[in-house]
């Protein structure tokens, strides 16, 4: 608490967010369990946010009323020690199950928590650092964490590696210093071991501070976690969009995944389309195969999953690769998908190429003036107002510069194949 109020000096309205697992409130020593009455005895100086009830990882909960369940333990705990229960910011053990994704948490989360921010060292990749970026999944912003260099295990400051030599490096100008410098919006985390023990982080953070306040013009502010994602997404709105990567090519990953998902369950190829060039055709062939796996049906979109081009997309990796469950008929067979949809959007290629960096991709070319007339054939089966306007032959001469937008749209879905941006991220084989 003293050193909050020495903080608060150099960081104005500087608090500590203190996270808890209300299984383990008065487990220590009784000098632990004195410190855990001391900090409810001054609950009202800090923010509180909800941890894990017995700091399980998400990842490992398969069962939502399970996972509800220790939540809802965890709130009663802060309902009856006065600890608040609004922040609406959370963390995982280990980020488990913020990303890569766990829809469990997230669903729970909301559920139990009204969780609207956490955060993460962990998106994209844990390394390099300066590439953590954030993003935003059904409601709840994800920020990027900052690392700090003190672990759970560092508990005494001659077990840091390196001692406090390097340490101080650290804070003079080394990697803590410039983490701070070269972030606009720094959330950090370490361990109350840290805090307690030996004060490990208050001396780093404090330094750190100090060390900045005097050698730079740096003005540092301090705020909760809402206010604190508000404007790190206004700051970078090109991050609000997520990018899934592969959990099964990071080994960080792959540990904070559950079981039950597995790498079995994506694609190795996929019909990306265009649009009526037989892609159906293609894609009943190919199932026949006693070698080859397609995806499961969906309910809306039939044969095709639609994943990587629309909304489905943000449903998320758990939803998408629902389509390839696991069995033995299905395992060790070459797993594809086809959705004609992918060929001509701009997002696809991206995606595709985050998720699945060495999928094969199988397109069909055809003549592209019968895929036109297949195309405006199909957009009128499905009543699209342009064909009931104008005819085929209308459509494909219309003038540029004097047709109304929504025909010159009509028209350049008609022709214009958007092969390019497929090549600039893929080699072609
Ligand atoms: N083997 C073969 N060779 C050539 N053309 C073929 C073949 N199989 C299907 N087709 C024709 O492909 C059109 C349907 O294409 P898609 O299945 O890709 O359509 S969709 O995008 O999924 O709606 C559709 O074209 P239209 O008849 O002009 O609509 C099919 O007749």
């Amino acid at each position: 608490i003293k050193t909050q109020d020495r903080i608060r000096q150099l960081v104005p309205g500087f608090k500590f967010n203190l996270g808890f697992s209300g299984k383990y409130f008065h487990r220590g020593t009784w000098e632990e369990n004195e410190g855990d009455d001391t900090i409810l005895e001054n609950v009202d100086k800090f923010n509180w946010f909800c941890h894990m009830w017995n700091h399980m990882q998400p990842h490992l909960y398969n069962n939502e009323t399970h996972l509800e369940y220790e939540m809802s333990l965890n709130k009663a705990f802060a309902e009856a020690h006065g600890i608040p229960t609004n922040s609406s910011y959370s963390v995982a053990p280990h980020h488990s199950g913020v990303y890569p994704v766990h829809e469990l948490l997230y669903t729970v989360w909301k559920k139990v928590w009204n969780i609207r921010v956490t955060s993460t060292e962990e998106y994209p990749h844990l390394r390099p650092a300066r590439l953590r970026r954030g993003f935003v999944h059904r409601g709840i912003k994800v920020l990027p964490r900052q690392t700090c260099g003190l672990f759970t295990h560092t508990i005494y400051v001659d077990r840091y590696p390196g001692g406090l030599k390097k340490l101080d490096e650290s804070i003079m100008g080394g990697e803590l210093f410039q983490t701070i410098v070269y972030n606009p919006i720094n959330v950090f985390m370490s361990h109350m071991s840290n805090y307690g023990s030996d004060r490990l982080a208050l001396y780093t953070f404090e330094s750190v501070f100090q060390f900045i306040r005097c050698w730079t013009n740096l003005k540092l502010v301090s705020s909760g976690p809402l206010e604190l994602a508000d404007k790190y997404f206004k700051m970078y709105p090109e991050e609000i969009d997520p990018v899934w990567g592969n959990p099964c090519l990071d080994q960080r990953h792959l540990k904070i995944w559950s079981y039950k998902k597995s790498c079995q369950h994506l694609p190795k190829f996929l019909v990306i389309g265009p649009q009526k060039t037989g892609t159906t055709a293609l894609y009943t062939f190919l199932s026949m195969h006693p070698n080859i796996s397609a995806n499961i049906p969906s309910k809306e979109t039939f044969e095709e999953i639609q994943f990587f081009n629309g909304r489905n997309y943000y449903k998320g990796l758990d939803w998408y690769m629902q389509f390839f469950p696991s069995n033995d008929s299905v395992d060790n067979k070459i797993v594809f998908e086809k959705s004609a949809t992918y060929f001509d959007s701009d997002i696809v290629p991206k995606r595709v190429q985050a998720l699945l960096p060495n999928v094969k991709l199988v397109t069909i070319l055809i003549s592209p003036a019968k895929r036109a007339y297949s195309w405006y054939q199909h957009a009128k089966a499905h009543g699209d107002p342009n064909t009931l306007k104008y005819s085929f032959h209308q459509v494909i001469t219309a003038n540029e510069s004097v047709v109304p937008k929504s025909l010159r749209d009509f028209r350049n879905r008609l022709l214009q194949l958007i092969i390019i941006t497929y090549f600039s991220k893929f080699q072609m084989a």
